[in-house]
């Protein structure tokens, strides 16, 4: 478990003390994924490499599985970043060094595995991220998955409890972001990894974390499980980020929705309930009118969930609303 109590950073600039973490608490649990949403500056970077100590903290405790390791000396440090391993978004592989050899890199760095100890491994590894047979080609040789793929496998050589992913996915395609992020969640679920994942797009969130950080201005500005983060946002920097991986203008939804007439309401149907045909029977029952003015299916995590933006007229449309809460579906009155 990570613990933050009140850490803080601040960096010094023209001998000026700029913050770009306030006094922040937080929890991450053990195998857990927990995604670090915010926009470019927000301070992600910042709490990421707190966790690892890249970064130390200028105020507070950070305690890893009751561990308080604000406080380690050099060596406890070094055994504890071995725990630790790292994904960046541009690789930072080393070019000159095979595929192989990047991956053994950690390992020979720590100088406390044999080398038949490290063979074994590395091509374990390969075996892990489907490279088995890129094992002697140089990076500059792979795409951007594949390069990405030898990162992870380099992140785990030395079989860390912690994963950190900055941005890791920020400069591949959407094919291959979706592949890579496939194989995290393959290896969060078989080696019960604790993920912690920055990024600045709520999709990625949506895709494979089980909780989630808004982060805004040095600031966590909401945090909670992704189900409910994405369906109810609560503050405005988490609806923008919501609002921009659905595709929706705020401003073009206000003018629709101005032109719509009657009651809108905002449905939010999660699990069975977003397949059940319930609309056309809670409207014969109620004598309401409804018209779609917008809606989508999609999936958190394995969860599906559907969101449908109504505009109701005429009959009961108390009824209308208990009989959907009655069927488990979340009902916003937008107006
Ligand atoms: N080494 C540093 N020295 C001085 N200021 C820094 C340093 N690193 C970050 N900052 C500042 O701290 C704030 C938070 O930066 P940080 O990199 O943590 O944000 P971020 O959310 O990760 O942004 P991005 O997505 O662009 O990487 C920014 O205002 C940044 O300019």
């Amino acid at each position: 478990m990570i613990v933050f109590d009140q850490v803080q950073k601040s960096y010094q600039v023209d001998g000026r003390a700029i913050p770009a973490l306030h006094p922040t608490d937080m929890t991450i649990e053990n195998g857990e994924v927990f995604g670090i949403v915010g926009h470019s500056g927000a301070g992600k970077s910042t709490l990421v490499r707190l966790i690892n100590l890249l970064e130390p903290p200028t105020g507070g405790d950070i305690l890893i599985d009751g561990e308080n390791i604000t406080r380690y000396g050099a060596a406890e440090l070094r055994a504890f970043r071995r725990k630790v391993g790292m994904i960046f978004q541009h690789f930072n592989l080393l070019s000159s060094k095979t595929v192989s050899d990047n991956i053994a890199f950690p390992m020979k760095l720590a100088g406390i595995y044999s080398k038949a100890e490290i063979r074994d491994r590395v091509q374990e590894l390969l075996a892990r991220v489907s490279l088995t047979d890129h094992a002697t080609k140089y990076p500059s040789q792979l795409s951007g998955g594949q390069k990405q793929r030898v990162g992870i496998a380099r992140a785990l050589a030395c079989r860390p409890t912690i994963l950190l992913c900055d941005e890791a996915t920020s400069a591949l395609d959407p094919q291959t972001t979706q592949s890579v992020l496939r194989l995290l969640s393959e290896i969060n679920k078989e080696l019960g990894l604790t993920i912690v994942l920055i990024t600045h797009e709520m999709d990625v969130v949506r895709r494979v974390c089980d909780r989630v950080a808004v982060m805004d201005g040095g600031r966590v500005v909401e945090m909670g499980p992704v189900s409910e983060v994405f369906l109810h946002p609560k503050h405005p920097t988490t609806r923008d980020f919501v609002f921009e991986s659905e595709n929706i203008d705020g401003q073009e939804l206000q003018e629709d929705l101005q032109k719509a007439s009657g009651r809108i309401l905002r449905l939010t149907f999660k699990g069975e309930s977003t397949y059940q045909p319930l609309l056309g029977s809670v409207a014969r029952a109620s004598g309401v009118d409804f018209s779609i003015l917008s809606g989508r299916i999609d999936h958190i995590k394995d969860t599906p969930y559907g969101q449908l933006t109504l505009s109701l007229v005429g009959g009961d449309l108390g009824a209308a609303m208990n009989a959907l809460e009655a069927a488990d579906v979340h009902v916003e009155v937008v107006r």
